[in-house]
């Protein structure tokens, strides 16, 4: 396909390739005009009073934004008319979401954050929505919760819109990963980055260093070793970038490499990491593997994980090949496990 190509003319392409009956690419159309809609509100910021806090909290005691409300109901509203779906469910619901029974009811669930990196929203830095799409078991009728805890290595496709400078899609159904701008004027996605792969190798990381007296000592020696840069063990200097909007850090490894890392901490001893399994982790980790990087817990490959809960957290460390190879090592060494 030439540079030309837009999001609808590559799903119709890659659905040629792999036969079936148009619903995955009917859903992932539907997931588009959504991410539009959204990229709409996130754009006209104040102008349509959209900034600022909802005044409501979710499942999960956060302070929603006024912006995760009207995502989490255009991710809904676009979504459950079709027939595409048995359920969604979202970070900002505290159950799943079967779809009414006033609309048809389709093979496949929907799992996202409707919006990422809240805590940037007010300050117009980029956000993002994230998504993970997964087959309703065989013989399953009536969706429930367990059809949803799906080890991430059965993800149909998984994607994330990106609301930035410009606003780009990036995506995987498992044959590499590809990103999309949106050209305004024209209302469409155009391909823009044809099979993103993740440099090996990386000077850069990421990690919110305000929590350094909580990290475990296998991470606490990767960001020392990092930090002592020539003068330490690894003889290069590193960089240091962290945006609080995983989308963003994420968009930046797929573009030029780095590691990410939200790692288990001693700061909430009843949460084992601060982002979600089933709609960032998995996501996210089913990307970044599939342009070439790693993503573990640090312990475990993300994707191998059985998920237990809906809005289960786990820890997270992503990005360039060797450097994720390098701190799951260091997690081994008895030493510093
Ligand atoms: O505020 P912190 O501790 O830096 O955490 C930032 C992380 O939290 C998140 O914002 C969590 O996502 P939500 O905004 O969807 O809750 C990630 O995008 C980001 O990586
Ligand atoms: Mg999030
Ligand atoms: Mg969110």
């Amino acid at each position: 396909m030439n540079e030309k190509t837009t999001l609808t003319q590559f799903m119709i392409e890659e659905q040629r390739q792999v036969g079936g009956s148009g619903d995955f690419t009917g859903l992932l159309n539907d997931i588009v005009t959504a991410c539009k809609v959204i990229a709409n509100a996130v754009n006209k910021g104040a102008l349509v009073g959209a900034l600022g806090e909802a005044g409501v909290q979710n499942a999960q005691g956060e302070t929603q934004k006024k912006l995760d409300v009207i995502a989490n109901e255009v991710m809904l509203r676009s979504n459950e008319w079709a027939g595409h779906l048995a359920a969604m469910a979202s970070e900002e619901l505290e159950e799943i979401y079967p779809i009414p029974a006033r609309y048809p009811r389709g093979k496949y669930l929907l799992v996202f954050d409707p919006l990422d990196g809240s805590s940037n929203i007010d300050v117009n830095v980029s956000v993002g929505t994230i998504f993970s799409i997964l087959r309703l078991p065989p013989g399953a009728v009536e969706p429930r919760l367990e059809h949803f805890l799906q080890p991430g290595v059965r993800q149909v496709c998984a994607g994330y819109a990106i609301y930035g400078p410009a606003t780009m899609m990036v995506l995987t159904s498992g044959h590499g990963v590809n990103g999309f701008t949106l050209d305004r004027e024209v209302g469409e996605f155009i391909l823009t980055h044809p099979k993103i792969t993740i440099p090996a190798d990386t000077r850069e990381f990421a990690i919110n260093a305000s929590n350094e007296r909580f990290w475990e000592p296998p991470v606490k020696r990767y960001v020392d070793e990092c930090l002592a840069g020539t003068t330490g063990p690894r003889g290069v200097n590193f960089n240091m970038r962290w945006i609080a909007s995983m989308v963003a850090d994420v968009h930046r490894i797929l573009m030029r490499g780095g590691v990410f890392m939200y790692p288990r901490d001693t700061k909430d001893p009843s949460k084992p990491g601060r982002l979600r399994l089933l709609y960032e982790a998995n996501p996210m980790a089913f990307i970044v593997e599939q342009a070439g990087g790693l993503a573990s817990t640090g312990y475990e490959r993300i994707l191998d994980l059985r998920p237990t809960e809906l809005h289960q957290r786990v820890p997270v460390i992503l990005g360039s090949k060797n450097e994720v190879a390098r701190i799951v090592g260091y997690h081994r060494e008895p030493a510093f496990a």
